[in-house]
């Protein structure tokens, strides 16, 4: 087995380190040559991984050919919304058996695909050959080797099965599933309940505040899953209510602190500039979710309102009108 993680942002980072650390031989493809060459000659990777030592022998290239060739094992590491564009320049090098493992947590904006339904439609690949890994995984405690537990998703029980043994690790434990939805979900919406979390902390909401953002934000990602076909009992694992705990209560969380800083006042600029170049995914997804949401006949209030305050001028007291101010209801 032979691997290749396309991405060296921090996740995609972390995840190479991960694959070496389960005794899979892995290459990372930086977009950068400088930063391929940061990696191969000091083993850091400053620009997204800072004070995280990688092993040695992780090697690095910006060569897409060269990352691909002979790679089994194709982990798709970029954003949610450029996957597709960079998809299509690695597409001619991507051998007719490898496997595909998606990273990204998101809904492409315009065709409100997840991110398996990208990957199929650019490589044409079929659905037993493409998997998703997702769950509470903040990358840089994976990188210190902090135990976590993960899911690996694909259609295909067996061919999750060998992926679960690849990424295996003694701090990293993939389980398994076939609710490719359901995880997929469950990953995007978790992003932009982080937001709102953020947003209730940096106006100085307590924890009554983000403890009901966080359970309603359940409920919500539920609703919409379950409307996609997917399994409730995924939204209630590692994929649905872990990734949303861990994203929510972390200020390891770039969505959170994205989040934060509006609420702090700053404009969707400003924090967009303070981010730094690191993506918080929640900000685009908002409105592909939304709309996804709309045209599945969902309610989500939540992913409104953080939409309406990221895109539409709202401000925290419109948003906490609105919300508080629908229909009363059971729970
Ligand atoms: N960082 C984390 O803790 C985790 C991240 N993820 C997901 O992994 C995905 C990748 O995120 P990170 O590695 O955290 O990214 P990052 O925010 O650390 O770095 C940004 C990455 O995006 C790439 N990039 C930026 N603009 C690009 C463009 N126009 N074309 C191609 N690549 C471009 C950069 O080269 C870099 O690799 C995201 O969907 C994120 O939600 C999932 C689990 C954990
Ligand atoms: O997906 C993540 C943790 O599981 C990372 O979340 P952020 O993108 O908000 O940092």
């Amino acid at each position: 087995m032979r691997a290749v993680v396309m991405g060296a942002g921090s996740w995609g980072t972390t995840v190479a380190k991960v694959l070496h650390d389960a005794g899979t031989e892995t290459t990372l493809w930086a977009r950068r040559s400088d930063l391929a060459d940061e990696i191969n000659t000091t083993h850091v990777n400053s620009s997204y991984l800072p004070d995280i030592v990688l092993p040695e022998t992780l090697s690095a290239t910006s060569s897409v050919p060269q990352a691909l060739d002979g790679a089994d094992l194709v982990v798709c590491a970029s954003p949610s919304q450029v996957l597709r564009q960079c998809l299509g320049d690695w597409r001619e090098y991507i051998g007719s058996q490898a496997v595909l493992v998606s990273l990204a947590k998101g809904i492409e904006s315009d065709t409100l695909l997840r991110m398996s339904e990208v990957i199929a439609e650019v490589t044409e690949m079929p659905d037993e050959q493409i998997a998703v890994l997702t769950g509470p995984n903040l990358a840089r405690e994976i990188a210190l080797r902090q135990p976590a537990a993960t899911v690996i998703a694909c259609t295909d029980h067996d061919r999750a099965r060998e992926l679960q043994h690849t990424f295996a690790t003694g701090y990293f434990r993939p389980y398994t599933k076939t609710d490719v939805v359901g995880c997929e979900i469950g990953g995007a919406i978790k992003n932009v309940i982080a937001l709102a979390c953020g947003i209730a902390t940096g106006v100085g909401f307590g924890e009554n505040t983000l403890a009901t953002i966080i359970t309603r934000g359940l409920a919500e990602t539920m609703r919409l899953a379950e409307g996609l076909g997917a399994r409730a009992e995924t939204l209630a694992g590692l994929a649905g209510v872990g990734d949303l705990v861990a994203t929510c209560s972390s200020p390891l969380s770039r969505n959170r602190s994205f989040g934060a800083r509006l609420g702090e006042g700053q404009s969707l600029e400003q924090a967009q500039r303070a981010a730094g170049g690191q993506v918080a995914e929640g900000v685009k997804s908002c409105t592909s979710i939304r709309a996804l949401a709309a045209k599945n006949g969902v309610e989500v209030p939540l992913t409104d309102a953080v939409h309406r305050i990221c895109h539409e001028g709202w401000d925290v007291a419109d948003a906490v009108a609105s919300l508080l101010g629908r229909s009363k209801k059971s729970e």
